[in-house]
């Protein structure tokens, strides 16, 4: 169980504290709430999330700075059935991720049984190095009662480091898991700069920001099908001021797909892009012209050819 306490320990100069510093990952089964829970802890929107299992791809990273720690989040894709390479690739990173980190929080939601992918998620992440504490996600949607009887089952499933429960949407406990996974890390020195949150490529991030702009509403006819790959980002002088030019491609899989993408007369394609503009915009805090093209590149998820360069 938790012994942290939640501490906001800034003005303090506590130089008999050690500093620690390090790499976490979140792991659990598809829909375990990983991603919901990166972006609550960091606090921008840097991991796509969406209601539907394996939407994560990259891995993102985002960047914690306390007093005395510094907490470098890993965001790796959920661990599946390969049925593609990208399937097989998607989880040779996800390994990769795993043994490179310092600790694992295994992700376990409070709203189902506990079953037999978690079961086997846990069996892999015992044999790496890092330590491995079990967060239970998703409590605002269960009773107390509930969540006692989840928080024991877990701990009788094998033995955490710690275990926290914590509501990602409610914000509940996400101090106390910070606390906790700062305080297995290492002793080091800072990794990164103060002022840096992610060093995830910029592209990458507005891929990723094009991508959730693309699937927005047709998620059911498109899940998979989709890659976005950024060609080159200008920066440029305007009558306005300065502005980023972003030039993206959509790749999809079949005619019928770029279809669904341009909408009639290109009217979905218009909405996508503002979208996609906006939160691009944000992402940079700059002004953002985006030039969208949306092209057929078949079987890409088979082909080891657009997977190199769509960064798989
Ligand atoms: N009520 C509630 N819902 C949550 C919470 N955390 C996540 N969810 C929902 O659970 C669903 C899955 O969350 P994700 O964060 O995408 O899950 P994931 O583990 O990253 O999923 P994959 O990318 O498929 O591996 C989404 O619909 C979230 O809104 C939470 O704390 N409370």
């Amino acid at each position: 169980m938790t012994e942290a306490v939640s501490g906001d320990n800034s003005g303090m100069d506590d130089t008999s504290v050690p500093f620690r510093a390090g790499f976490a990952c979140f792991v659990g089964r598809p829909n375990a709430g990983k991603s919901t829970l990166t972006n609550a802890i960091i606090g921008s929107k840097i991991a796509i999330t969406s209601n539907r299992p394996q939407t994560t791809r990259h891995v993102v990273r985002g960047i914690l700075h306390r007093p005395n720690s510094q907490l470098i989040l890993i965001d790796t894709p959920g661990l599946h059935k390969p049925k593609t390479l990208l399937g097989e690739r998607l989880n040779d990173q996800v390994r990769q991720t795993w043994s490179e980190v310092d600790v694992v929080g295994l992700c376990i939601p409070a709203d189902e049984p506990i079953g037999p992918g978690d079961r086997f998620i846990s069996r892999e992440i015992a044999e790496l190095k890092a330590k491995v504490v079990a967060v239970v996600t998703k409590t605002d949607l269960v009773s107390r009662a509930t969540l006692l009887k989840q928080l024991t089952a877990v701990n009788e499933m094998a033995d955490f480091a710690e275990i926290v429960p914590v509501s990602a949407i409610t914000g509940e406990q996400i101090e106390v898991l910070v606390d906790v996974l700062s305080k297995h890390l290492p002793e080091s020195p800072q990794l990164y700069p103060d002022d840096m949150i992610s060093d995830e490529p910029e592209r990458v991030m507005i891929a990723e920001l094009v991508r959730e702009a693309a699937l927005e509403g047709v998620r059911d006819e498109l899940p998979h099908s989709i890659a976005v790959l950024i060609e080159d980002v200008e920066d440029e002088e305007t009558d306005q001021g300065p502005r980023k030019k972003i030039y993206a491609e959509i790749y999809v899989e079949r005619p019928s797909q770029k279809a669904i993408v341009i909408g009639k007369g290109g009217s979905r394609l218009r909405v996508v892009g503002t979208r996609a503009r906006k939160e691009i915009a944000k992402l940079l805090d700059a002004r953002v012209y985006l030039d969208l093209h949306v092209r057929v590149a078949k079987d890409w998820q088979r082909n080891p050819k657009y997977l190199q360069r769509l960064g798989f």
